[in-house]
């Protein structure tokens, strides 16, 4: 059992680095599974657990990966099988993204159904909504979708319900081997569908208007691998900003892209945070008391949903009370139980949580109910009096690389306990194939 062990009190300050993107990195290597012709490489690949899932799915349908430091190569050219397994599926949803491009590369997908997940229900009817309209034909049977099309997909408008960024990925990997142009409608616009066009249009493809509400693809015939390095993860980013505030820190984002943070800025400013905007990074300053603002979760530009966690636990220490409101995932207040275990006053109604700001948090046993909720709690661990253990870092593996090293390099005091060892992981020196375990952590001597 691994846990983080936090004691809190560490003013934060100094200099963090941000990683590649996980929300860029898994499309963009399901898209690389549409390069017929040459190899694709893919640069600033996160070493995180999901990235090792999506490569397993990769290598389960015939392509070869290998990943090195930050590296991922993806020949696709052959393609063995048109089925994603179970056993990888189950693991990840996103998984569930290699379904447009081996369905327009083949003809055909059989893929385990992706099922719902500790933040909600999470159907795909959108996803399936787009293959049909461009013509394929979907069964449901055992646990398994089967897509089928008669010859290519032909393009087809598509309007989505919901602005989903899985949705709006899965169709625009589609609809790049189609025949004709496709057009999105209501299509999700976040930083990392912006990230796939360039790349799918890197490899050869025509995609338009990626980042507004309507994107337009023109079906090609052939698309081949291309080099390309993923965007800088805004929610790492915005995790470690929000961890600065809270502990009334000085801290630079090192690649954190401010321009992807724009409602994670203007929050953390109404607060009453200094934010700097630098050419390679964010600074953020908290010299002050700061002030409860509400949030609301919404698709991007809004507010995102996976920060919602981490700013309820700045929002807990800030002065007066809060509403956070989730609008995007049905059942993301899960971590609202263990913050109450930490001392906090929060009351949920509905959507909303009303949080009870000027909390005096206490260290405890806490459990990661999801990713977010994993990294929240740690940074809610910062500032509480006496020792916090986060279990079921599972969850955060998915989705942070190397945490506790990129805290303690902020002066946190932060550990980790692999099978009741302590230990400082430092950042692992990643020289892996994807054939192999996923990266181990160095075990250093214990931290005082
Ligand atoms: C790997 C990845 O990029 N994950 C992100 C992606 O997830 P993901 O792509 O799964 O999220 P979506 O944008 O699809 O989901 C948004 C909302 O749409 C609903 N919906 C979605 C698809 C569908 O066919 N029908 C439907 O009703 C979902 O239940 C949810 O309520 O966007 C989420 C919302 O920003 C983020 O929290 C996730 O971190
Ligand atoms: C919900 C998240 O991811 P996923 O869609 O991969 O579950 C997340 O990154 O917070």
């Amino acid at each position: 059992m691994s846990k983080f062990i936090v004691r809190g009190g560490k003013v934060l300050t100094g200099n963090v680095k941000v990683s590649g993107a996980k929300n860029s990195v898994l499309p963009i290597i399901a898209a690389s599974l549409l390069g017929e012709e040459g190899v694709s490489i893919i640069r600033d690949a996160p070493p995180l657990d999901d990235v090792m899932t999506i490569n397993k799915v990769l290598e389960a349908l015939g392509a070869t990966v290998t990943y090195d430091r930050e590296v991922i190569t993806v020949d696709a050219q052959n393609i063995a099988s048109c089925e994603a397994p179970y056993e990888w599926v189950r693991k990840m949803r996103a998984s569930f993204l290699v379904m447009g491009p081996l369905l327009t590369r083949t003809g055909y997908t059989r893929i385990s159904l992706p099922g719902g997940c500790a933040i909600g229900t999470r159907p795909i009817d959108q996803h399936l909504k787009g293959f049909e309209a461009m013509g394929a034909e979907i069964t449901l049977g055992q646990g398994f979708i089967e897509a089928r099309s008669n010859g290519r997909l032909r393009g087809a408008k598509v309007y989505l319900d919901v602005a989903s960024v899985g949705a709006t990925e899965n169709i625009m990997m589609a609809a790049a081997l189609a025949e004709g142009t496709t057009t999105i409608e209501n299509a999700a616009k976040e930083p990392e569908i912006v990230d796939l066009a360039n790349y799918l249009n890197g490899m050869g493809a025509i995609v338009r208007g990626a980042g507004t509400g309507i994107i337009r693809i023109e079906g090609v015939d052939k698309l081949c691998g291309v080099e390309h390095t993923v965007i800088p993860d805004r929610v790492e980013a915005g995790t470690f900003m929000i961890a600065a505030a809270m502990t009334g820190g000085n801290v630079f984002v090192e690649g954190a892209i401010a321009d992807h943070l724009g409602p994670i800025i203007s929050k953390l400013e109404e607060m009453g945070v200094k934010i700097e905007a630098q050419e390679n990074g964010v600074r953020v300053t908290a010299d002050k008391p700061l002030k409860a603002v509400d949030v609301k979760t919404l698709p991007y530009p809004g507010f995102p949903t996976d920060m919602q966690s981490q700013m309820m636990a700045l929002l807990l220490v800030s002065e007066g009370t809060s509403v956070v409101t989730e609008t995007v995932f049905e059942n993301r207040f899960m971590h609202v139980d263990q913050f109450r275990l930490m001392n906090a006053e929060i009351k949920v109604e509905g959507r909303s949580s009303i949080v009870t700001g000027g909390a005096k948090l206490s260290g405890a046993k806490v459990c990661a109910t999801d990713l977010r909720a994993g990294a929240a709690l740690i940074i809610a661990g910062l500032v509480a009096d006496g020792t916090t253990e986060v279990s079921g870092t599972h969850h955060i593996d998915r989705g942070y690389v190397h945490l506790a090293e990129k805290l303690s390099g902020l002066g946190a005091d932060i550990w980790r306990i692999f099978e009741e060892k302590e230990v400082v992981a430092e950042p692992a020196k990643v020289s892996v194939s994807t054939h192999g375990e996923k990266p181990v952590l160095k075990i250093q001597p214990t931290m005082a």
